[in-house]
């Protein structure tokens, strides 16, 4: 036997304990020499061995946003936290952002994460845009998206499949009595934002409305076959798994998905739900290639975002944005990854923002008379009156409104970046590879940037007073700024002027908060309201 093994078997319980304890008071004296001997120290909270500052976020629930604006309060614009043994630098105030939210190509924050092993495992290190490493394949994939996106070719008929599948939620609402009854407002945006955005990616009809009032046992069912919601049902939880996956892959320690029955299980099933999804996406995308391919006339194809992906950089191109430098079209895979990538960044931040926005607007009486006053002046009081790109861009204060409450409650309050080489931010060292958190809620109500921030003043966005945006990073900023925000803006606006032209939603009871929890985002998970039908 191993001189190693037997020595072992010679340890009694209490000597392992105490070898326990000795290895552990060990490690807790390194980490603290460590941590004092650092090198550029900044202010920050205490952190404890093993685990950092983690028991201090969850002291506020796990809100990351909030957290942070505590911090700032206690140690200023810039300052350290750490998770586990990595330290994390935040900064909250514009000037201390600036160089990472360059949007020159050369920029040394390119990266959002640190290196993820994970990520670079589901492939989304080297293809489509969100999680994307690689300066070569992310542009070109952020570029061919943001041309489909912004073209006029689909800004323009985007508004009517918004509006449609808005109408079809109120059309539920008001069959199951919510005119009358209390109902969760925040169950029903997740489904109206899926539904909207495959009707807008794919022409498909998720249905995820259609279960949802299905569920609550109505008189008359939703008129979709069951086997239509049933399929549309399996994807729509396979893009959820996945999305759950993404947490489960940056969080959960190595050691716990690799060598744990329970991880190896986990990591096995987030894997091939993947492989799934990936499979439906491709035959979809070779079906849209296919029919695209087929006629010689795309132009008559309905353009939404796959098919205007699908012929990009084809002689087929419906954006009318083909270069002369001839690059080639995206493959099947980098769709599909764009795609899921649209459904991972898309759909939680703008229906969560909406409920924080219907919210606010209630509690704001005066805000809502001024908001409708405009809506019936571009708009006019015919309810039935569609949308359109002209009006859209007429609704100013409407689209203010939208801004102070993402400033003020941002659906994502922090984004974060990582430098490739060794820099210098406002007389401080930061190290290449270190990661580094913008405080988006931090900045959005710095007394520097903004009088009054605590105070809820639409008008601080009209144009007038148009320099402030610069202090606003709704949307991020620089290389990695959202691609989508356009898009977003315009699934805000239609839904608040279809909301409130024509409906005065009450909340619950006087005292009816909207509830949030972080997950990476703020998600609000309830919002209790009655959807009264306005009457003045
Ligand atoms: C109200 C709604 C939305 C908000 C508040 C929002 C906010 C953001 C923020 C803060 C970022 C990070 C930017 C940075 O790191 O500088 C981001 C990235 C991104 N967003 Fe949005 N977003 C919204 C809607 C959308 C929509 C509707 C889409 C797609 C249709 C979209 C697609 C993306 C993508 C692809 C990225 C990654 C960009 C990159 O890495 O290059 N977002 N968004």
């Amino acid at each position: 036997m191993p001189t190693i093994i037997k020595t072992f078997l010679l340890f009694s319980f209490w000597d392992a304990v105490n070898v326990f304890c000795i290895i552990s008071i060990l490690y807790v004296v390194k980490f603290y020499v460590l941590y004092f001997n650092r090198t550029n120290p900044l202010p920050g909270p205490f952190p404890l061995p093993l685990v950092g500052n983690l028991f201090q976020i969850l002291l506020f629930a796990g809100d990351i946003g909030k957290w942070g604006l505590h911090c700032q309060e206690k140690y200023g614009d810039i300052w350290e936290t750490y998770v586990g043994n990595a330290k994390i630098i935040w900064l909250a105030r514009a000037d201390l952002a600036e160089k990472l939210m360059s949007p020159s190509r050369d920029s040394n924050y390119f990266h959002r994460t640190r290196e993820n092993h994970e990520y670079e495992m589901l492939g989304f290190s080297s293809s489509g845009i969100v999680f994307n490493r690689n300066r070569t394949t992310w542009a070109f994939n952020r570029k061919m998206f943001a041309q489909a996106v912004t073209s006029g070719v689909f800004t323009k008929p985007v508004i009517e499949w918004i509006q449609s599948v808005f109408v079809e939620m109120e059309g539920y609402l008001l069959e199951l009595g919510f005119d009358e009854k209390e109902f969760n407002f925040a169950d029903w945006t997740p489904r109206l934002f899926t539904d909207m955005l495959f009707a807008m990616t794919m022409n498909k009809y998720a249905c995820t409305l259609a279960t949802l009032y299905n569920s609550h046992n109505p008189p008359k069912f939703a008129p979709y076959s069951e086997e239509a919601v049933a399929e549309s049902d399996t994807f729509v939880k396979a893009l959820q798994k996945h999305l759950r996956s993404l947490k489960y892959f940056r969080f959960t320690p190595e050691i716990i998905r690799n060598k744990t029955p329970f991880g190896r299980k986990k990591t096995k099933e987030y894997v091939d739900n993947l492989i799934w999804l990936r499979g439906v996406l491709i035959k979809v995308i070779r079906e849209i290639k296919e029919k695209t391919m087929n006629t010689d006339e795309p132009i008559n194809l309905r353009p939404d975002l796959m098919t205007l992906l699908a012929v990009v950089n084809t002689p087929k191109d419906m954006t009318k944005k083909v270069e002369s430098i001839a690059e080639p079209p995206l493959t099947d895979e980098e769709i599909g990854n764009c795609f899921i990538d649209i459904t991972t960044a898309g759909i939680d931040t703008s229906s969560n923002l909406i409920c924080s926005i219907i919210y606010w607007i209630i509690k704001y009486p005066k805000v809502k008379k001024r908001l409708r006053s405009e809506l019936d002046t571009v708009l006019g009081t015919d309810p039935a009156h569609l949308i359109s790109y002209e009006d859209l861009n007429k609704l100013e204060y409407t689209e203010a409104v939208i801004q102070e409450v993402s400033r003020l409650h941002p659906v994502t309050p922090v984004t974060s970046r990582s430098p490739d080489k060794d820099d210098v931010i406002s007389g401080y060292p930061i190290q290449g590879g270190e990661l580094l958190f913008v405080s988006i809620a931090g900045i959005q109500v710095h007394p520097e940037h903004w009088p009054n921030p605590k105070e809820f003043n639409p008008d601080r966005f009209l144009k007038e007073n148009n320099s402030m945006k610069s202090k606003f990073p709704m949307f991020g900023g620089g290389l990695r700024v959202c691609p989508g925000r356009q898009l977003a803006m315009t699934e805000m606006k239609i839904i608040v002027a279809m909301i409130f032209r024509k409906y005065d939603p009450e909340l619950a009871t006087p005292d009816t908060k909207a509830k949030y929890k972080y997950e990476a985002i703020n998600r609000c998970y309830e919002l209790m309201l009655k959807f009264k039908k306005r009457v003045d």
